[in-house]
């Protein structure tokens, strides 16, 4: 399962030969748990493994594989980041897509070596999500051939890059262009912001740190002002735009090419999702074959608390999510290397179609997966509550991606845009046209669900059910869309005025994207064990989806009544089908104890005694008699008692 889960039986030993490493490198694990640290030992604590690991990588891992550098990360530096987080996930992304050859040779390799450390600064104070609107402006000085940055006013600060604020000596950072006062928009720049000697700021520069937040507290994310800084022309990343010396502005082949590091975070963001979502349900899963608590039967002990339906119901359908998840982020990060090398080849053409299923699925992953831990959480009772479960802060963490990369609802926006389009094709006759993703919206289909009456049919039932409601809403979206803008209304307003139903036609969409998904994969499945237990997971998955959207089917009467209960009789059957299953399910991920970070999660289940030891390490714990007792309570205590 590990084999499917992560790719390959080569992928999943070679996860297993790297956390074994790990487990025998004292040095690379928390020195204390992280949640009785304050957020600067924490930094500190993460800055004395990093630069261990800088050092002994090589002895770990193959360092030029991305998989295994994630692994490694994900053990030792730990999901609350680390202080060149950024460094990997967007500035060497944005050099490897957007700078040239040239550049590319100059930066990279020193990126590369950890020589300068680097982020990707592109949010401002005032805007986040509407880019045309970024303030911050980078005129070109014909005279000395050099752009100058500056932040006009504090709205036009740039604010939250990630280790930005105290780690990064570089950034690529976005802003205006504007050549002989005409404005070309946003574009990225490589920019110095820090001495590499003495990592004092420039001259010029103005950069700190946003202070704490709901959760990723290890990370430095930042503030950053120009004062009319200058950078060299040269460092406009020039790959695919050019500024020549005379200012001759060559344009890309695709006028939105420059937002490649945000596609590549999003496409590959959805794996990272998928295990945070494991690794909670394992930390909850484990503890609920565990805990127990009352009985079913009177007259037999107690019960381990996942054997209540309502535990396996809060807790297995996120089984299914985070598998889904993996699969289909696994076929995205494919998509998205494609995309990538054809790009860089200068073939945009597939740009569209990844911007869009990448938008949906960025949301859709992300919103469901907080839902799925913070159940994870609640199904550990008070203990869950307790930091030693460590769910809360994986909650804080994947939570992040809903709004980090693009505002959910704004990337719903995104696909929907496109889902209008493909739905003026349909309406034109053009059906034809249609790319692979939308192919469905064109195809007609039956007048009812057969899912209950074909229930061997090897999903294909399920995945026309799910087509026929997501084609349906698309079609009613547009359909009010259009209508609005018949009877006069400007295009904008009508949008704005269908947006709650263009979101859910989006939504539709992409669940149906991840069905299928899920589908194609268990049908590659050769070994008959583990096509039984996806199968298993699969069939709940689709049955609990269904259910879930159930009223945008009821309501043409594409599913009767009856096959709503025959859905949620499916639902309780493979419940109850995957329970002996549902802990092998989520070890399967194959996750260290010193990679969840969990006393409720732990592998050999002795929990209560490691929670006594836990609560002992407490640092209010050293004295029996704290300093604000001694100086606040015991006076007050004193006083009344006079
Ligand atoms: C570890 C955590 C690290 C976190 C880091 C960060 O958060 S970093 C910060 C992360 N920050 C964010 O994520 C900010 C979120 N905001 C954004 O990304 C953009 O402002 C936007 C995409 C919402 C709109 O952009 P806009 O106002 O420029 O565009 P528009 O709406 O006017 O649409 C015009 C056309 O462009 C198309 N198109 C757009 N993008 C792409 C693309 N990538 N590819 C291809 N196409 C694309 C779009 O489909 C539309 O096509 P149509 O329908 O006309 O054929
Ligand atoms: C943990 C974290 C890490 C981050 N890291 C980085 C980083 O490394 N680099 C970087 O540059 N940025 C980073 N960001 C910033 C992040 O990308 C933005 O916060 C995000 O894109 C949302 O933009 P915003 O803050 O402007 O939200 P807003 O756009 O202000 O959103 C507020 C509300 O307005 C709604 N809204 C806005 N526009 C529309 C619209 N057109 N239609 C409908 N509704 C709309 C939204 O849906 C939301 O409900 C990070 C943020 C977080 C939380």
């Amino acid at each position: 399962m590990a084999a499917q889960i992560w790719g390959s039986e080569k992928r999943a030993r070679r996860r297993r030969e790297i956390s074994a490493k790990i487990a025998q490198m004292p040095e690379l694990h928390d020195s204390k748990p992280l949640p009785f640290m304050t957020r600067e030992e924490k930094i500190m604590e993460s800055a004395r493994k990093l630069t261990i690991l800088t050092e002994k990588m090589g002895q770990i891992i193959d360092p030029t594989d991305p998989a295994e550098l994630y692994h490694l990360n994900n053990e030792v530096l730990g999901l609350e980041g680390n202080p060149m987080a950024l460094h990997g996930v967007m500035f060497i992304p944005a050099l490897s897509a957007q700078a040239s050859d040239e550049q590319q040779a100059k930066w990279l390799p020193r990126a590369l070596r950890r020589e300068i450390i680097g982020t990707y600064a592109q949010t401002e104070l005032g805007h986040g999500t509407n880019l045309q609107n970024l303030e911050t402006t980078a005129t070109y000085d014909l005279a000395t051939q050099e752009f100058v940055l500056h932040t006009p006013q504090i709205t036009a600060l740039k604010w939250w890059p990630g280790n930005l604020g105290k780690s990064s000596n570089y950034a690529v950072v976005v802003a205006h262009m504007i050549i002989k006062a005409k404005n070309y928009g946003p574009h990225p720049f490589m920019v110095q912001l820090r001495d590499e000697k003495t990592h004092e700021p420039l001259p010029g520069i103005t950069i700190g740190d946003i202070g704490p937040k709901m959760a990723y507290n290890i990370v430095d994310n930042g503030f950053l002002g120009f004062n009319k800084y200058r950078i060299p022309r040269t460092n406009l990343l020039m790959r695919h735009t050019k500024v020549e010396a005379d200012g001759t502005y060559i344009k890309p082949p695709h006028a939105k090419i420059n937002y490649s590091a945000m596609v590549h975070v999003r496409a590959y963001m959805l794996t990272g999702q998928a295990i945070m979502l494991a690794s909670a349900l394992n930390i909850a899963t484990r503890y609920s074959s565990v805990r127990r608590q009352g009985q079913i039967d009177k007259s037999q002990p107690e019960v381990k608390v996942l054997e209540y339906q309502t535990q396996q119901h809060r807790l297995f359908p996120s089984i299914a999510r985070a598998y889904a998840f993996q699969f289909a982020g696994a076929e995205t990060v494919k998509l998205y290397e494609h995309v990538l090398k054809e790009m860089k080849s200068g073939n945009v053409s597939l740009m569209a179609d990844l911007h869009a299923l990448t938008s949906g699925l960025k949301s859709v992953v992300t919103y469901q997966t907080g839902e799925g831990i913070e159940q994870a959480r609640m199904a550990c009772g008070g203990h869950g509550y307790s930091m030693a479960s460590y769910i809360s802060e994986i909650y804080g963490v994947a939570i992040g991606g809903c709004t980090y990369e693009g505002e959910n609802m704004v990337m719903l926006l995104q696909l929907a845009r496109y889902l209008v389009k493909s739905a003026a094709l349909v309406k034109s006759g053009q059906s034809s046209k249609l790319g692979p993703l939308v192919a469905y919206l064109g195809v007609k289909s039956e007048p009812t669900s057969l899912i209950d009456r074909i229930p061997n049919s090897g999903f294909t039932e399920y995945v026309k059910t799910f087509q026929h409601v997501s084609k349906r809403q698309t079609l009613k979206a547009a359909d009010m869309f259009f209508g609005l803008m018949e009877k006069g209304e400007k295009r904008e307003i009508a949008w704005n005025k269908c947006s709650v139903e263009l979101n859910r036609a989006s939504r539709l969409h992409t669940r149906l994207f991840i069905v299928e998904a899920f589908v194609r994969r268990v049908n590659e499945i050769a070994d008959i064990r583990i096509k039984e237990a996806l199968t298993d997971l699969l069939h709940l998955h689709v049955n609990y989806e269904l259910l879930d959207i159930a009223s945008y089917a009821l309501e043409d009467g594409f599913l009767s009544a009856s096959q709503l209960d025959y859905i949620r009789d499916q639902v309780y059957l493979y419940l109850g089908k995957i329970r002996p299953n549902a802990v092998s399910l989520l070890d399967s991920w194959e996750f260290s104890d010193i990679e969840l970070r969990s006393v409720l999660g732990r592998r050999d289940g002795n929990v209560y005694e490691n929670l006594f030891k836990w609560a002992k390490s407490s640092p209010l714990n050293k004295t029996d008699v704290l300093s604000s007792v001694t100086q606040y309570l015991k006076p007050m205590m004193e006083k009344a008692r006079l």
